[in-house]
C-alpha cells in the first residue's frame, strides 16, 4: 500500500487542474486519488484528455466533500471565481486540507473582493483563516496550516519582482507602473470570442484596463511590504502564445543605485529559495526560459537619465502562476522540502 499523501482535484478538467495532474504524476510523496468534475462525473478523464491515456485510467468523481474525504487528505480547488467561496467551509469541515487556486480567498477585505470580482465574497471567518501562499514571501506562514489561498498568476510574477525593492526602500512605491503580458491559457479552457484563434493570432491587445481583479491583490501585498498603503497602475495584455507571463515594472529609484545593487539585493533576499533566479546585469529573461517550469526569473535595468528602474519578471502562468506554486504550498503545508516534485528544467526551445 502506498504511503503517499492522497490528493484530490476539484476542477480537474480545466487548465489549472490538468496541469496539477501533470506535475503531481512525478511527485515523490503525493498522488492524485480523485479527479473531480461538476459536469462530467462518471466519465473517464482520459476520454476528454487523450494525452492522459494510460496515465489516468480513472473516472471523474462528483463534487461531494464526504466522498473526497474518503479518498483524499488534501484537496486542490481549481474552479472559476465564486465557487470556492461556497465550497471551502464544507471541505474544511470534513477535515480536508485545502489549497484554493482561485481568487476567492486572496483579498482580506470582502468589500474589495465584491468590488473587483463582482461576486459575493466568502465568509470573513474563512478569509481570515486562509494563508496567502506567495511561497517566497510568505512561505514560513504556510508551514503546517490547513488552508492556503494560492496567489494569482500576474501577482506572482509582479510581486516577486517588486517586494525586495519595496521592503529595502530601493524604490518609491508611489511611482510603480506595471505593464504585464500573458499567454492565452491564463483565460482557462472555456471558449469565448476574445480568445478565438482568428481574434488572437497576429494580434496584441490590452484588456481590463484599470479594472483587473489582480490590482487589489498586488496592492494588498505591496502595502504590507511598504508598511503603508500603496496604489499602482497595472495593465494587462494578451499575447498570441499559449503559456507565459512577463511583468515589466517601472519605478523611481531612491538615491543612486546601480543594476549591481538590485542584483545583489534580490540574490540576498531570495537566497535558499531555488525557484527565483536573478539574472546577471545586462541580461533579461524571456517567457520561453521558464516555460513548463516553476521558476520566476528576474532582471533589472536602472536608467541614470530618468532615475527609474525597469524590472522584468517572467513565469509560466500554469506552473509558478498556478499548479506549480500550489504544489510548492502543499510541500510547505506538509513540512516537506518545497521543491519536491517541482524540479523541472524549462522546456526549451
Ligand atoms: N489559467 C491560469 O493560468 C490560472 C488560473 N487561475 C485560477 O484558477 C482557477 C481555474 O482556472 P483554469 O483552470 O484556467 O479554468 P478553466 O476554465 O480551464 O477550468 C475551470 C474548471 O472548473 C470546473 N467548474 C466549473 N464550475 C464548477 C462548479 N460549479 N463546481 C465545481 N467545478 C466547477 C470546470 O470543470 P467541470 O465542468 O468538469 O466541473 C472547469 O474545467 C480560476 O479561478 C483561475 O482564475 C489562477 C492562476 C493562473
Ligand atoms: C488571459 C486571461 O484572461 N487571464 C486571466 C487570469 C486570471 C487568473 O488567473 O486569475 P484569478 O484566479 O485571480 O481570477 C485574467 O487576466 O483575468
Amino acid at each position: 500500500m502506498s504511503s503517499k499523501v492522497k490528493v484530490a482535484i476539484i476542477g480537474s478538467t480545466g487548465y489549472g487542474g490538468v496541469e496539477l495532474i501533470r506535475l503531481l504524476a512525478s511527485h515523490p510523496q503525493a498522488e492524485v486519488t480523485s479527479v473531480i468534475s461538476s459536469s462530467s462525473a462518471g466519465a473517464p478523464i482520459a476520454e476528454g484528455f487523450p494525452h492522459l491515456t494510460e496515465i489516468r485510467t480513472d473516472l471523474l468523481d462528483d463534487v461531494n466533500p464526504e466522498l473526497i474525504k474518503s479518498k483524499a487528505d488534501v484537496v486542490f480547488i481549481a474552479t472559476p471565481a465564486g465557487i470556492a467561496a461556497k465550497l471551502v467551509p464544507s471541505l474544511l469541515e470534513v477535515g480536508l486540507k485545502v489549497i484554493d487556486i482561485s481568487g476567492d480567498y486572496r483579498l482580506k477585505s470582502r468589500e474589495q473582493y465584491e468590488m473587483w470580482y463582482k461576486k459575493e465574497a466568502a465568509d470573513q471567518i474563512y478569509i481570515d483563516q486562509a494563508v496567502y501562499g506567495l511561497s517566497e514571501i510568505y512561505g514560513d506562514a504556510v508551514r503546517g496550516v490547513d488552508f492556503v489561498s494560492n496567489p494569482g498568476c500576474f501577482p506572482t510574477a509582479t510581486l516577486l519582482g517588486l517586494v525586495p525593492a519595496v521592503k529595502a526602500g530601493f524604490i518609491d512605491p508611489s511611482t510603480i507602473i506595471i505593464d504585464a503580458k500573458t499567454g492565452v491559457s491564463g483565460a482557462g479552457r472555456g471558449v469565448n470570442l476574445g480568445t478565438h484563434f482568428s481574434e488572437l493570432n497576429e494580434n496584441f491587445k490590452a484588456y481590463k484596463l484599470n479594472k483587473h481583479q489582480h490590482i487589489p491583490e498586488i496592492e494588498q501585498v505591496l502595502s504590507d511590504a511598504a508598511g503603508k498603503p500603496v496604489i499602482t497602475t497595472f495593465t494587462t495584455h494578451l499575447v498570441p502564445m499559449t503559456r507565459g507571463i512577463m511583468s515589466t515594472i517601472y519605478a523611481s529609484v531612491n538615491g543612486t543605485l546601480t543594476d549591481e545593487d538590485f542584483v545583489s539585493l534580490y540574490r540576498n533576499y531570495y537566497e535558499g529559495r531555488p525557484f527565483v533566479r536573478v539574472r546577471n546585469t545586462g541580461t533579461w529573461p524571456t517567457t520561453k526560459e521558464v516555460w513548463g517550469s516553476n521558476y520566476c526569473d528576474i532582471g533589472f535595468s536602472v536608467d541614470e537619465r530618468t532615475g527609474r528602474v525597469t524590472i522584468i519578471s517572467v513565469i509560466d502562468n500554469l506552473v509558478k502562476g498556478a499548479a506549480g506554486q500550489a504544489i510548492q504550498n502543499l510541500n510547505l503545508m506538509l513540512g516537506w522540502d518545497e521543491t519536491l516534485g517541482l524540479k523541472f528544467v524549462p522546456t526549451y526551445p
